[in-house]
């Protein structure tokens, strides 16, 4: 067993190169079965360890800093910097982060979760490296999907100036979470053709060096300009234009090969791209059938590959995606797009009934809205379905392309509030926040299923920027007794109390109604709104129930800076400073990773707390 030697950063060096096969072996059997048990992004691991091996022989740690895009695939390098023993607490509370944290390790040179951030990252560390004369190496591994990000773009080109040692390693999987998708694919692919390539470069020099009297000598001018032979005959060569050294393409199951070229990299001086082949979903075969399914797997039974929970009910993407194919029969003006989503937004059933009102724009959220803007000046209604905690990308494209022109632009934004496993990076927690502060938008966030549908249909027979945030996980069904239809700006009164109002926003709904009845036991009977809509504000109904109610109690998963709340204490601050307002939020803080009820808990959202806090306010 070479795994257990493999307790501290750096023990690799004492693994004799011949064992590295065994070694790889014995971390993937780690993985698949670890992983079976907390669940985990398994596939991209899975495809990387040869890489992450053959790149740790080259590097010293902490004072190499390797720097991971999105993070999700670096299992293997947290083993193999002595974490192994923690990875029964893999993405549970107060465990192991599914992601580098620099917390965690001082091997972990980046927090990571949001893609295509990983060469700007690397290229600061090079540059402070090189200011403050140290001789440490600085590696950025992208996926061949996180290259689809701007920022990796505007990474390059800068990095293109540089003239000491970078290495920027592409993890070509030919995947992103689905089907990688775009020019850059297309042209990895190309460089993919790893047999043909070699062959041709060989041949063509052969060739050219045939040509009487003047081949050596063009041969030889190739050479001495720096550049190859294959510059001449490979279309485009976008890297080496550009003035990045390209190494590869290399096998990524092959570490004698891929430690060669590593080794070959460092003694580029400048930024050098190494072009790695995996493959995802590596020596397991249900996640390299389905990588897709096993990029991010909750527990599974290994023999089969079968999720251990089955799921019940359906979730809010469930209804999304069904609320969207049914407009778009009705409307053949409506068009959806992802940014590198399409399963987990639930659009891949607009997609299979409406391919061509589908659009798939790469990891690039940004770009996703401002496209989204041309396609609504072009007549044609977009919706952009995102997570949250990703659409704070595009905050200026929102607030500059979208709002701005008050253009008809739907956000459906899944995963919003607590999101759990995957932990601060994800927590979809500001939303209403940035999304509130912009003028002419409707933010909207609906307390169970029917709303959900209601309110898309709203926002698409609307006018102007709309936004419905609704959670991860199964979609409320109670309340099917309040169907009021969505009137811009409107909230609906669920119970009518005295003395307190209970304001709650989308999916505190369900939770404020267990916190009315433990009030109700108390003896006290609150009023109950579904607040339906975070802007505009209900400033009629606040104006009407401060007429005979002297507290506001609001009640959102999302942080108190900018929220519902904060609007609320505004406006009856300045209309009704007799009434006393409790905004019940997410404090200032970064919500780590957990289950969604118990973070709930552990940040004040549990109905317990809501309860006793309306109590304390009223007495
Ligand atoms: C800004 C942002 N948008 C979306 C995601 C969701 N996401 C995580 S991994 C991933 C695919 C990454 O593909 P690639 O870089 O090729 O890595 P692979 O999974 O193939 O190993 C996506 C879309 C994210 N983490 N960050
Ligand atoms: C790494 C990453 O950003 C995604 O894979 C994310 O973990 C997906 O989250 P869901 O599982 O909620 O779709
Ligand atoms: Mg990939």
């Amino acid at each position: 067993m070479f795994l257990e030697k493999i307790n501290k950063p750096n023990d690799i060096h004492k693994i004799a190169l011949a064992d590295f096969p065994q070694l790889a072996d014995e971390i993937r059997q780690f993985l698949i079965e670890s992983v079976s048990r907390t669940g985990g992004h398994l596939a991209s691991n899975l495809g990387a360890v040869e890489l992450t091996l053959a790149i740790h022989n080259v590097l010293d740690f902490p004072e190499d800093k390797l720097i991971w895009d999105v993070g999700h695939q670096a299992y293997t390098h947290k083993i193999l910097t002595g974490r192994k023993d923690a990875f029964a607490t893999l993405r549970k509370e107060g465990g192991l982060s599914g992601f580098p944290k620099r917390a965690e390790s001082d091997c972990d040179a980046f927090d990571a979760g949001h893609s295509s951030n990983s060469i700007s990252a690397g290229l600061g560390y090079v540059r402070a490296r090189d200011l403050l004369g140290r001789k440490n190496h600085v590696v950025s591994v992208i996926g061949d999907g996180a290259l689809t990000g701007g920022m990796a773009y505007e990474a390059l080109n800068n990095a293109a100036e540089l003239d000491t040692n970078f290495i920027i390693v592409i993890n070509d999987n030919n995947m992103s979470i689905s089907k990688n998708v775009g020019g850059m694919s297309t042209y990895l692919s190309a460089l993919r053709t790893a047999e043909a390539y070699t062959g041709m470069k060989i041949g063509v020099t052969k060739a050219v060096k045939k040509i009487p009297k003047v081949g050596t000598a063009m041969v030889d001018a190739v050479r001495r300009t720096k550049s190859s032979i294959k510059q001449l005959f490979i279309p485009g060569m976008l890297f080496e234009n550009m003035g990045l050294t390209y190494l590869g393409p290399v096998d990524g199951h092959n570490m004698r090969q891929m430690m060669k070229l590593f080794n070959e990299a460092k003694r580029v001086e400048g930024a050098v791209v190494v072009h790695v082949i995996t493959e995802k979903g590596r020596g397991y075969k249900p996640a390299s059938t389905y990588p897709d399914r096993f990029h991010g797997t909750g527990p599974f039974d290994i023999q089969t590959g079968k999720p251990l929970t089955v799921k019940e009910a359906p979730t809010y993407t469930d209804v999304f995606a069904k609320g969207m194919v049914r407009l778009g029969e009705e409307n053949t003006k409506l068009a959806a797009i992802t940014a590198a989503m399409p399963e987990g937004t639930g659009l891949k059933a607009f997609q299979q009934a409406f391919p061509d009102r589908f659009f798939d724009v790469g990891i690039a959220e940004e770009h996703a809205v401002t496209f989204a803007a041309g396609l609504a000046l072009g007549g044609i209604i977009p919706v952009v379905a995102v997570y949250s905690s990703f659409l704070q990308r595009a905050v200026d494209q929102i607030l500059h392309d979208v709002c701005m022109q008050k253009l008809h632009v739907i956000f459906a934004i899944d995963r919003a509030g607590l999101v759990g496993a995957d932990g601060e990076t994800h927590q979809g927690n500001f939303d209403f926040s940035y999304l509130s502060m912009m003028p002419g938008m409707t933010v909207m966030a609906p307390k169970n299923d029917w709303e959900l549908e209601a309110m898309l249909e709203a926002a698409v027979n609307g006018d102007g920027p709309y936004a419905i945030r609704y959670p991860k996980g199964t979609a409320c069904t109670e309340f099917q007794q309040f169907q009021a239809p969505i009137l811009r700006g409107k909230a609906e009164i669920l119970s009518k109390g005295k003395k307190a109002a209970i304001l709650a926003v989308g999916s505190m709904v369900s939770v404020c109604q267990d916190a009315v009845k433990l009030l109700k036991e108390q003896g006290i009977d609150p009023t109950f709104v579904n607040a339906r809509f975070i802007k505009p504000l209900d400033t009629a109904l606040l104006d009407e129930l401060a007429e005979d109610h002297q507290l506001f109690v609001t009640v959102e998963e999302n942080v108190k800076s900018g929220g519902f709340g904060e609007h609320v204490c505004a406006y009856m601050e300045a209309c009704h400073p007799g009434c006393r307002v409790i905004p019940i939020a997410i404090w200032d803080r970064f919500v780590p990773q957990g289950s969604i009820d118990s973070l709930r808990c552990k940040v004040g959202l549990s109905a317990a707390e809501i309860a006793q806090t309306v109590e304390t306010g009223i007495s």
